[in-house]
């Protein structure tokens, strides 16, 4: 080491110095300590001419580096860069105490306290009296911008933390250290920044835990304390990256815009998706809040990438799910070109998942309706489940190709199925319960890329009592919004029931303006409006409505090959132990079962193995120890699962289908 040899200078303490900074025995805390007071006894040095300015400009910078290599590294056994943690922790444990809790200091408080002012004011009648701004000193301050440091103490002791007005270097000795007592429950090497490049436009403190979001610009070593209360506050020099921190303090008095800034997110963004933090910073440590700002973000990206890619992703909503007002940001009807997935079928509009900025304010055929009412339908009647594939539904294999034919297909190539070959606007599915015919109508909506909405007609009739027409308007209107689209009219026998004397005036006004709301659909060749409506009691709709359902598709009971593909499609998911044979025995006791019966059957036996676990504790169990499902299982599901359907209701489907059905 160059020692200067000037009187002022007490080698004996140099020496001491050296020993400490050099025996590897000492902690961190020491040697920063220890490299701090040579700064200090240069800058001494210097100041009394007992130095040359070029030899103090190279201790400087030596010892400097040195200093910043200590405080700034965040390994645990060289470094002092790790404060930040403990007292975030400490902090939180603070703030669940009290939530109330604020600090009672803020950094306009530290400035009127009188050993600042008298710091500052020191530090400027020695600026003037200073180098010019070519001078070497300027050099050393770029390149160090912390000196003040006090030695980390035990928790809640009173401290003293340093806040020099300029940089070390331009400070008179007497001035350099001005303290503040404080209470505070640890220690931060104290930040540097200029205070004269600091007032409160653009020294920034953030309550540590209140609502400013955190920057990504935190390395630990510059999340610097003016904590002097109890670490509630903190201010970020920005020492480790300039272009960080011009972004920080560019941003005026308000910190969070530096965090909106979109060049500094861009930053974080490059620096996360290359694995690594920019060169720049000091390290590649995160303080705990910096990685939750930077996980926030990358939710937040995430969730505004991802599309949703599935028919029953999210809400096929016009935004209902949005916090928006009523009408507020409307979204149109799209042309749905791209969005036919791999298997052929078409996904639901998956744009509408994120929020876009409508083309019209308001859909003019919207503009009479009850925003309640569109808001209703666009929360619960747009449905949202999982995508169905036609594969997913078992036998009924005639209706599958039918609705292919008619429904799949015409809304695909529109251009194709005109004229004559043009789509029908309505479609019954009817059948005994549980046969599959929900699962249909959601499999057209999926497989077409239509918007499905999907209402129970009992739910019109009696939840919005006295408005169910209004309802029927309103969706009918919002369907045409979003064309293509299917409304799918669950039990809508008791919407079309016929007409009688003890009808209820409510439900004959329902009626009646949904046969005109048909007929609209119907007439109308531009309109790809699909109403499919399913019921288990064909023989009680009324026949005008009959007629404007023109294709009227039986579902049936599944065939043994179709309860076979039920009963395989289920326990594929499972694990089970069943042969061939045994499938086939299950297959030929089933007959007569719904596909409901046959899922119910399954389930029931899947319940099997966990029954046999008598002598285990159910809250110990594990996986491995539930045995496979067995055919014995399916023989005891059988004594508790029966057929739905009875045998006079099948006579009364197959008679109605002969009549009324489309089926072969
Ligand atoms: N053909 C089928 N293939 C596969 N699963 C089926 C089939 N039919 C019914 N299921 C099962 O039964 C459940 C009920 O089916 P779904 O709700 O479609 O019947 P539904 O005909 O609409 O009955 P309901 O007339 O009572 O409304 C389905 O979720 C499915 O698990
Ligand atoms: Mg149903």
């Amino acid at each position: 080491m160059q020692t200067p040899s000037t009187r002022s200078l007490h080698l004996s303490e140099w020496q001491k110095n050296y020993f400490d900074i050099t025996s590897g025995t000492c902690t961190p805390s020491q040697k920063a300590d220890a490299y701090r007071a040579q700064i200090l006894r240069i800058q001494y040095a210097w100041a009394n001419s007992e130095v040359s300015q070029d030899c103090a400009t190279k201790l400087f910078r030596k010892y400097a580096d040195k200093y910043s290599a200590i405080i700034d590294s965040d390994n645990v056994e060289t470094g002092l860069n790790n404060y930040a943690e403990n007292i975030l922790t400490m902090a939180k444990c603070q703030q669940t105490d009290s939530s109330q809790w604020q600090s009672g200091l803020t950094i306009n408080n530290v400035f009127k306290l009188n050993s600042v002012q008298e710091m500052m004011q020191a530090g400027r009648k020695f600026k003037d009296s200073l180098l010019a701004p070519a001078d070497a000193s300027l050099e050393i301050h770029k390149g160090v911008d912390t000196f003040g440091f006090s030695k980390p103490k035990s928790n809640c002791t009173e401290q003293t933390i340093s806040i020099p007005e300029k940089p070390m270097s331009l400070i008179q000795p007497q001035n350099s250290q001005l303290s503040i007592m404080t209470k505070t429950t640890g220690d931060f090497p104290t930040s540097s920044v200029p205070l004269d490049e600091l007032p409160s436009a653009k020294f920034h403190v953030a309550p540590l835990f209140g609502n400013v979001k955190m920057t990504g610009d935190t390395t630990k070593a510059n999340t610097v304390a003016l904590n002097v209360s109890s670490n509630q506050s903190f201010f970020h020099s920005g020492h480790g990256n300039p272009r960080k921190k011009k972004a920080f303090y560019d941003s005026g008095s308000n910190g969070t815009e530096a965090l909106s800034d979109p060049t500094l997110n861009k930053t974080l963004d490059n620096a996360e998706a290359s694995g690594h933090r920019d060169e720049n910073s000091l390290s590649s440590f995160k303080t705990a809040k910096e990685q939750l700002w930077i996980d926030q973000q990358k939710k937040n990206h995430q969730s505004q990438r991802a599309p949703s890619l599935s028919y029953g992703g999210v809400k096929k909503s016009l935004g209902a799910g949005r916090s928006r007002g009523i009408f507020g940001k409307f979204v149109p009807p799209l042309a749905k070109q791209d969005s036919r997935d791999e298997k052929g079928g078409m996904q639901c509009k998956p744009q509408r998942a994120v929020p876009t900025e409508p083309a019209h304010p308001v859909d003019e055929r919207l503009k009479n309706l009850e925003p309640r009412m569109i808001e209703l339908i666009m929360n619960e009647i747009m449905d949202h489940g999982p995508p169905v594939n036609w594969e997913d539904i078992a036998g009924v294999e005639f209706a599958k190709t039918t609705i292919k034919e008619i429904v799949v297909w015409p809304m695909l190539r529109p251009d194709i199925f005109t004229g004559l070959r043009g789509p029908p606007k309505g479609i019954l599915l009817f059948g005994p319960p549980g046969t599959g015919k929900t699962l249909i109508g959601k499999c057209i909506a999926s497989q077409s890329g239509a918007t499905f909405f999907s209402i129970s007609a009992s739910s019109l009739t009696s939840k919005w009592v006295g408005e169910g027409e209004k309802m029927v308007r309103a969706l009918f209107a919002v369907a045409r919004c979003q064309q293509p689209a299917v409304i799918f009219i669950d039990e809508i026998d008791s919407l079309l029931s016929q007409r009688g004397d003890g009808e209820h005036e409510s439900s004959r006004r329902i009626k009646t303006e949904f046969l005109v709301q048909l007929d609209g659909a119907t007439t109308s060749s531009e309109e790809r409006i699909l109403v499919v409506g399913a019921t288990n009691r064909p023989q009680e709709i009324d026949e005008a409505a009959r007629r404007r359902l023109v294709k009227r598709l039986y579902i049936p009971l599944p065939e043994p090959s179709a309860r076979k593909q039920i009963v395989k499609n289920l326990m594929a998911k499972e694990h089970f132990r069943l042969s061939e044979e045994e499938i086939s025995l299950i297959v030929k006791q089933s007959d007569g079962f719904s596909g409901a019966d046959m899922t119910q059957l399954c389930r029931e036996a899947s319940l099997g193995p966990i029954r046999s676990l008598q002598t285990i504790d159910i809250t110990t169990v594990t996986p491995d120890q539930v045995r496979p499902i067995a055919f014995v299982d399916f023989e005891n599901a059988f004594r508790t699962v029966r057929p739905s359907v009875s045998l006079k209701d099948l006579e009364l489907y197959e008679n109605w289908n002969k009549t009324f059905g489309c089926g072969k």
